[in-house]
Order: structure tokens, then C-alpha cells, then sequence
């Protein structure tokens, strides 16, 4: 292949993908040699290989196809070399693509391969993330971190039900700071990952090094930090890496499922660690956000699946139905389009409504209170107007508390809310149950599988 020919194709290669995806993923490709049908690339990563591999090999392949090339593969080899300006078969990048910032991230990256981080989705940047009211504050706050200026608010504290963009926002900072700065050593990892480390150090008695390589980075960044809570050694580690880090002026961002006041298990002096910085929320969704999502991943889709028409008015139904959380959202986008393009059909309302049945159902089901309380009842074989009722016997008052913690998990209504229905009962003697409920459920397992039956039950 000659240098022009490769020009050429990146070039249609850059019309096709974008100019972000060009200067992330296609400019850092080195051609190597085309033998035996095998077009073989060098990459700076293994990581980056796969990623290109699955998402661009095909599109790679038929354009060397059809510019006449016998290719029957492409190949992705990690290029542990330095590189060199003068591979002879790679034409100069496009001049549409300046100097590949991320790219150059990538082999900083790589040279930071000590880091145990976790690896970031290429795909979850500032700039595929779709700002609302819900997400606004949180969705700034996070630009201001990614700008890496003087440390602002330390931690950034994200936290939001499932789904809703945390771990979106948190590989967009990465992303955002890597490619202005790539000689900062940002490592991303979930909570978990960070005490499976800290138990292999333990293990291994290398708990210096540990230590050591966690205050040598310049901005930390864990996921779904909940996950500690409970962990004592863990916690413990977390909290002294913590107070290093903010010491020498790092950032550190943290997500989790709820507000650190709220995250039972951990310890005080953490709570109050994690509340001195910034603390946002992500809001559920409402219909603008979630259409705009939709909007900005049909039109992903159309490039993908050329030739496939969405009817009007199909977004909005979707926007309006499936209420849960982006992540269901978007796994039912994809389906709608993968199946239209297996049938060869336009996506009308009638089509959507086949595919996705069981999703629209699934979102449509709204368990009552009283639906709790019958099903809890039947199932302990108690009168339903016990479940209401003053008797505190054990045997009746168990249930009960079983039916106040499911009405907490499964519906929206507030604890006075739940109160009002368990016979005017005070909101205080809702959150002791659901309380009582959550203690025993960790040592009683007949108790964990009841309710979690009693839960398929109702959702089903
Ligand atoms: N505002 C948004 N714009 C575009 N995509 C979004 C947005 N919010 C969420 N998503 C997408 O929804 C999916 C789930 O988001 P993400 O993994 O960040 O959620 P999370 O809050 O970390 O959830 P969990 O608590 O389950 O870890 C991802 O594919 C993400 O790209």
C-alpha cells in the first residue's frame, strides 16, 4: 500500500467517523505491512487495539477492499518501539487532524501502564454526554475539574441512582484532563478494584508500595465508592490515601449511589472527609434529557445502519415510556435498531411496540403499597389487616416490617407517605423497620431469600 493510498482512506475514514473519532482512534494507527491478506497496524495499546479491532476493523478492511487492496483481515499489533517519523508506507496525518492530543495521551498512558487503574470507554466523553436540568450542576462541576486549573473543590463528590451518567462523567474528566495534560498521572478505578488491590498488597506484603503508587498519582478518581462501607482495613487505607493526596493538592472525584451522609458503614471521619469538597447530585431524568439522549444516539445509529428510517414521533413515545434510567434507554434504542435492520423495516411506533415489549412493560409496572401488603401477607400467611393493625406479636409485626422496607424499595412514596398507609403509623417507626429489615437480612438468609422472592413476585 502506498502512502497516498492510506491517505486516502483516512481520509474517508475521517468523513465517516468524525473528527473525534478520527483523531482518537484512526490517526495513531501506524500501517506496519499488508502480507499473506493481513493488514497489519501497530497501536500504542492493547486496549486501543481491541477498541479499534471491534468498532472500526471492518470499516478499515472494506476500505482498503475497495481501493483495491486484497485484504482479508486487519491486524492490531501493540508497537513497543519508540516510533519512528519514517515508517515508510504511512502517509503525513490529514492536515484537517492537528497533532493527536488524545493520542498522545494514549502513550502516556501506556508508559503509566504501572497504574492499575481501570481502562476508560473511549466512547464516554464531555462531548457524547447530554446535558439537562437534572445533570447541569453536576455535568459543570466536572468541566471545571477536567480543566485541571488550581484544584477547586477537592473531592468532587457525584453521586445518583443507577445509571445516570457518574461513571460517564468520571471517564470524561479523565479523558478531558489526559488530552490537555498528558503528563499527569490520572488513575480511574472502582471501589472495589481499589480493595482487591489493597488485599493483593496485603498478600503480598507489599503494602509500601501500594501505598507509594496510590500518593504518587495526580488525580484519583473511584467509582461507586459505596462499595467500602463496611470494609474496615479498606476504608481505613482509602482514608489516609485520601488525606494524602488532598494534602500535596491532588484531586481526587468520587462517585456512589447516594450522598456519603447517607452511606451506611462508613466510617464518620470519611463521611465528613467526603462532604469537604463539592457534593452533586444527578437528578433522575426528565423527558427533555432523555429525548435529547435518544436524539444524539439515533443519530449514532443512522451512520451505523445506514438506509434505516426512524417514524416520527418514535423518540418522544420512548422519551415518555421508559422512565427508568439511561442505561435501559439506551438498550432499547439499540435493539429497536438492530432488529429493524434484521428485518429490513422502517422503526414505526407498531415495530417499537413489538421489539420492545417486555422493556415498556417492565417500565409501565408501578407496585402499590397495598399490592405489598396483600402479597406479604399471603405469603406469611397473616390477615391482610394485621398488616395495618396494632398487633405487635412477633409473627405479625416481621411481616409488617417486611412489607414497609419493600415499600420503600419498590415504589416512590416517602416514609410519612408509607406511615400514613400502615394504619397512620409515624414516619420514625417506617425507618426503624426498613432499618430492622436491612440489619437482618446480612445474617438471616431464609429472611434475604423471602424477600427476594417476594420482590420477583412483585415485579414480575
Ligand atoms: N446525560 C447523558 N448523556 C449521554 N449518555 C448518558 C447520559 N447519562 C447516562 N448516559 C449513558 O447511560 C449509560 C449508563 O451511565 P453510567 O454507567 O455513567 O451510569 P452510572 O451512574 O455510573 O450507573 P451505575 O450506578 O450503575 O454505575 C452509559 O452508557 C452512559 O453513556
Amino acid at each position: 500500500m502506498t502512502n497516498e493510498t492510506w491517505g486516502e482512506i483516512r481520509e474517508q475514514l475521517q468523513k465517516r467517523l468524525g473528527k473525534n473519532n478520527y483523531s482518537t482512534w484512526i490517526e495513531p494507527l501506524v500501517f506496519a505491512e499488508l502480507t499473506d491478506g493481513v493488514a497489519q497496524f501497530e497501536v500504542p495499546t492493547s486496549f486501543f487495539g481491541d477498541w479499534v479491532r471491534r468498532n472500526y476493523g471492518d470499516h478499515i478492511r472494506k476500505l482498503l477492499i475497495s481501493s483495491g487492496l486484497g485484504v482479508e483481515r486487519v491486524d492490531f499489533t501493540v508497537n513497543t518501539a519508540p516510533r519512528t517519523a519514517t515508517k515508510p508506507a504511512v502517509a503525513e496525518p490529514a492536515p484537517a487532524a492537528k497533532a493527536p492530543t488524545r493520542a498522545k495521551a494514549m502513550r502516556s498512558r501506556a508508559a503509566d501502564e504501572d497504574l492499575p487503574g481501570a481502562p476508560l470507554d473511549a466512547r464516554f466523553t464531555f462531548d457524547t454526554f447530554v446535558v439537562g436540568k437534572p445533570n447541569e450542576l453536576a455535568h459543570a462541576a466536572a468541566r471545571r475539574v477536567a480543566e485541571g486549573g488550581p484544584v477547586s473543590f477537592n473531592p468532587l463528590f457525584l453521586y445518583g441512582g443507577v445509571g445516570l451518567g457518574k461513571t460517564h462523567l468520571m471517564h470524561a474528566i479523565a479523558h478531558d484532563l489526559q488530552s490537555r495534560r498528558p503528563d499527569l498521572r490520572v488513575l480511574y478505578l472502582s471501589a472495589e478494584q481499589f480493595m482487591y488491590r489493597f488485599v493483593q498488597a496485603l498478600r503480598d506484603r507489599s503494602v509500601m508500595d501500594f501505598k507509594e503508587l496510590f500518593r504518587s498519582v495526580d488525580v484519583l478518581m473511584v467509582d461507586d465508592v459505596q462499595f467500602i462501607a463496611g470494609k474496615d482495613s479498606t476504608q481505613e487505607e482509602f482514608f489516609h490515601t485520601f488525606n494524602a493526596l488532598v494534602d500535596q493538592n491532588k484531586q481526587i472525584v468520587i462517585s456512589a449511589d447516594r450522598a456519603p451522609g447517607e452511606i451506611k458503614d462508613l466510617e464518620e471521619r470519611i463521611k465528613s472527609r467526603l462532604q469537604c469538597g463539592l457534593v452533586v447530585d444527578l437528578h433522575p431524568t426528565d423527558y427533555e434529557l432523555r429525548l435529547g439522549i435518544l436524539q444524539q444516539k439515533a443519530d449514532q445509529y443512522r451512520d451505523q445502519y445506514r438506509g434505516l428510517v426512524i417514524a416520527p414521533g418514535v423518540l418522544e413515545f420512548l422519551a415518555h415510556r421508559i422512565t427508568t434510567n439511561v442505561r435501559v434507554l439506551e438498550g432499547a434504542l439499540t435493539r429497536l435498531f438492530a432488529f429493524a435492520s434484521l428485518v429490513g423495516r422502517e422503526i414505526t411506533l407498531d415495530l417499537t411496540q413489538d421489539c420492545l415489549a417486555d422493556i415498556l412493560r417492565a417500565s409501565d409496572r408501578k407496585v402499590t403499597i397495598e399490592e405489598i401488603q396483600r402479597k406479604v401477607a399471603e405469603h406469611y400467611n397473616i390477615r391482610l389487616s394485621d398488616m395495618i393493625g396494632p398487633k405487635r406479636l412477633r409473627t405479625i409485626a416481621r411481616p409488617r416490617q417486611v412489607a414497609m422496607y419493600l415499600s420503600k424499595q419498590l415504589t416512590p412514596r416517602s416514609l410519612p407517605e408509607i406511615g400514613r398507609r400502615f394504619g397512620g403509623r409515624d414516619h420514625t417507626t417506617i425507618m426503624h423497620g426498613v432499618r430492622k429489615i436491612e440489619e437482618l437480612m446480612a445474617t438471616d438468609s431464609q429472611l434475604s431469600d423471602d424477600l427476594q422472592l417476594l420482590k420477583r413476585l412483585l415485579q414480575a
